[in-house]
């Protein structure tokens, strides 16, 4: 993974508005992104194009402005919250005499800065080097060589084949090594789901404080800071639960939006865990007036990784900020928790958080009774392989009668996995 971080740089920010719908927010998020990185804003330039422009992305005339800018402030970089390609990259570079980077290379430096697992260093310097290797080209990285910090690209252009030879052998050595993880992470998974043992996955809008959360819950040193992504890496600690027993709680890296795609391919894995579990913790900062807005965007999320089945429990988090509010637990007519208001950092509601773990977790374990014809006995292995068989016996025509006791999303999951199927087994 690259260090390409210098603490105190100062940058000249670009943000260009092709509709205006959101365009406010959006630079707001440039700014947060930015402190993030440890970078001071010393200019902003904003402008409206009706479509990018092949050369510098902005105009010419734009151009020159922000060049005139970084003159006069003595920047050290320039950043675009757009993507820009590699050609535009260069052309601003040359003319700005500085480092230019857009908004897929800052939010990279940011999880290179983050990643603090294994798999998610390897994760993120394989997305620094796709995305580098698209960027590696004769004549471009005098700039680079000059002095490290954020956007520092690599390898000088006299040792461009061998650059390029060794940019693909390390993406192969990476690819191994992440197979090798997430191997490993499945049978995790599995000797998991053979204990019983439920899942919490903590999700939710970057700076909600799922971090804070988490070390509060269980009393460990993640790292929490008032920056965007300080979590990079699902962390997984194991937490007791009144009339359920041990379960296993995961951090997740925080959502934004308009993160770039490939970037959300990269952290699949991190993802992946989020997939898995029995239940989301969706924690909210409700003391942000966008709240309602990002609650709808991490929905957004969920939906494309498909995790939007899995039951949620809303966390309004941060109620100390708040006047009006005490914390508490909110339940549907059913009597099912819906959500918890509390404060991680006060410390405030966490008994909430506790009782609706516990009722909704021990809720989840359902009980069937299940009769197999002989074509479909492949799921006897399946259940067995979960530990969620209870009884088994033939009767004379070979159809295996079973009880199986699993959590319901478990459950669920092998249904979809057989096509609805299973569901047509259930006897009364
Ligand atoms: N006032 C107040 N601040 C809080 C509370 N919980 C967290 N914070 C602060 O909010 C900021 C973000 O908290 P984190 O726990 O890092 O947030 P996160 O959701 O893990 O953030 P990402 O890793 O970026 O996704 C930190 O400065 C916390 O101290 C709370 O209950 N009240």
């Amino acid at each position: 993974m690259f260090e390409r971080y210098e603490a105190g740089e100062r940058a000249v920010l670009v943000h260009l508005n092709f509709s205006r719908e959101g365009d406010r927010e959006d630079l707001e998020e440039l700014q947060l992104l930015v402190s993030s990185a440890g970078v001071d804003a010393c200019g902003v330039v904003t402008g409206a194009r009706s479509s990018p422009h092949p050369k510098y992305f902005c105009g010419a005339g734009k151009a020159e402005e922000i060049a005139a800018l970084v003159q006069a402030e003595q920047a050290d970089v320039v950043i675009f919250n757009h993507a820009l390609s590699p050609a535009q990259e260069r052309n601003l570079e040359a003319l700005m005499k500085c480092r230019v980077l857009d908004r897929t290379g800052l939010i990279l430096d940011i999880f290179a800065q983050r990643a603090r697992t294994h798999e998610g260093k390897l994760q993120v310097e394989l997305a620094q080097l796709r995305h580098l290797s698209t960027r590696l080209v004769r004549g471009w990285t005098h700039l680079e060589r000059q002095k490290g910090g954020i956007g520092l690209r690599g390898p000088g252009e006299t040792q461009l084949e061998t650059d390029r030879r060794l940019l693909r052998e390390r993406i192969k050595t990476i690819l191994r090594r992440l197979e090798k993880v997430a191997r490993q992470r499945e049978q995790g998974r599995r000797s998991r789901a053979r204990r019983e043992i439920p899942t919490v996955s903590l999700v939710g809008y970057t700076n909600a404080g799922k971090s804070t959360l988490f070390n509060l819950v269980t009393d460990s040193g993640v790292y929490a800071a008032d920056q965007l992504f300080a979590t990079l890496d699902p962390t997984l600690r194991r937490i007791e639960i009144d009339q359920v027993g041990p379960a296993v709680l995961a951090d997740t890296v925080g959502f934004i939006r308009h993160l770039p795609h490939d970037l959300v391919a990269a952290f699949k894995a991190t993802l992946q865990e989020t997939r898995e579990a029995d239940l989301l913790l969706h924690v909210v900062d409700a003391h942000d007036q966008r709240a309602v807005e990002n609650i709808e965007e991490v929905h957004r999320v969920l939906q494309e990784i498909e995790a939007d089945e899995i039951p949620q429990l809303l966390v309004y988090n941060k109620v100390d900020l708040l006047e009006e509010a005490v914390p508490r637990l909110d339940r549907d007519d059913q009597g099912r928790p819906i959500r918890v208001w509390m404060s991680a950092q006060a410390n405030l509601g966490q008994e909430y958080l506790f009782e609706a773990l516990s009722d909704l977790l021990s809720r989840q374990i359902v009980e069937l009774s299940l009769k197999l014809p002989p074509a479909e006995q492949k799921w006897l292995n399946v259940f067995f392989e979960l530990s969620a068989v209870q009884k088994s016996q033939y009767d004379e025509e070979g159809n295996c009668l079973l009880t199986v006791s699993l959590p319901e999303s478990e459950w669920r999951r092998q249904v979809k996995a057989s096509e609805g199927r299973l569901e047509h087994f259930i006897i009364q």
